[in-house]
């Protein structure tokens, strides 16, 4: 079952496009990524979902109501946009307060849910602190409790983890996660790959404002193929590059120290036996491309599909 449906939505703002024709589907449950160049849209797509926005053309539908019906996305869409700010002078249990009231929660039931979802954020300790001394983490933190106060069917969650430190990332990852296994449909944009290919089930790729690409996070990654990237610290680089120079299959990425090799995944094992009989290999990682590749792969085809006016 489809929870979010977007059919040949286009919208310009004056001479510039931000959607092009994007149709996507997300199912109940899964957490879903949204990747793309600066500008793909993804933004905008996240507006319309949420009735910010109306679609010059196309259908959209959200937990089963049109992004437009402003109650049934109030009650059953969180949104936390990237720039989520608040009042610095109310504390984090004063700003559920007002979300609270602004989400139509029943007066004999907010304070309970506000304590509720503060502990589901871990801010329990932090709430009756101003806002003003929240980390960025703490304030990513809160801008979701917002969300949860009523148990919403869809979270978007626009760039959520930008400019968090390691550790916030991390926290948040953990929030998301246990969100997620609520039953919970989570959409996010991201500009971190890693972060999508740890967190979502599927992935679509935005770029010029139209969906180049759809689909499993493992079948997206499939399309560059089984390579992988072999990297070596080596006493003698020019030794090793001649070493593979008769290997037809394996190109030098990078021919100093370290040595960085791309060859395909079954000729890895000879590629560095071949290496460290011409030199002593001191460390060495081999790693699969993973999802950034992958990402450049779609963009660029969907841009050699647009020159020639095909669909991707
Ligand atoms: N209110 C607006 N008025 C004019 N142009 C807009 C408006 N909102 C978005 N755009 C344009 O639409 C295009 C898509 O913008 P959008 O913010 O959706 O992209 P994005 O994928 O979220 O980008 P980023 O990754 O940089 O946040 C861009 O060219 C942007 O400049």
């Amino acid at each position: 079952m489809h929870t979010i449906e977007v059919e040949h939505v286009h919208k310009s703002y004056g001479p510039v496009t931000a959607l092009d024709g994007v149709s996507l589907s997300v199912e109940r449950g899964e957490t879903f990524g949204l990747v793309g160049t600066n500008g793909a849209g993804k933004t905008t797509l996240f507006r319309l979902l949420v009735g910010h926005e109306t679609p010059d053309e196309g259908a959209i539908e959200v937990a089963g109501h049109a992004p437009s019906d402003g109650v049934a996305v109030r009650e059953h869409v969180g949104f936390v946009p990237e720039d989520a700010g608040f009042e610095p002078a109310l504390t984090g249990r004063e700003v559920l307060g007002y979300y609270a009231r602004l989400r139509d929660v029943p007066a004999d039931d907010r304070e309970h849910r506000i304590r509720r979802v503060l502990s589901t954020v871990g801010l329990a300790d932090a709430a009756d602190r101003t806002v003003d001394g929240y980390s960025n983490g703490m304030s990513r933190r809160l801008a979701l409790a917002t969300t949860l106060l009523t148990q919403p069917d869809v979270l978007l969650l626009d760039e959520p983890t930008a400019g968090l430190d390691p550790e916030g990332v991390a926290d948040f990852h953990d929030l998301v996660r246990r969100v997620g296994e609520a039953d919970v449909t989570v959409v996010l944009t991201s500009h971190d790959l890693r972060e999508v290919e740890t967190l979502c089930d599927r992935v679509a790729v935005l770029d010029g404002g139209r969906a180049v690409a759809e689909g499993p996070v493992s079948e997206l990654r499939a399309r560059v193929g089984d390579r992988v990237t072999l990297t070596a610290r080596v006493a003698d680089s020019d030794h090793a590059r001649a070493a593979l120079a008769d290997h037809a299959e394996v190109s030098v990425e990078r021919a100093g120290d370290p040595l960085v090799v791309d060859c395909p995944q079954g000729e890895a094992g000879d590629v560095l036996d071949a290496v460290r009989a011409a030199t002593a290999v001191d460390r060495f990682e081999v790693r699969q491309p993973g999802l950034t590749a992958a990402f450049r792969e779609s963009v660029d085809d969907g841009r050699r599909a647009a020159a020639g006016g095909e669909t991707p």
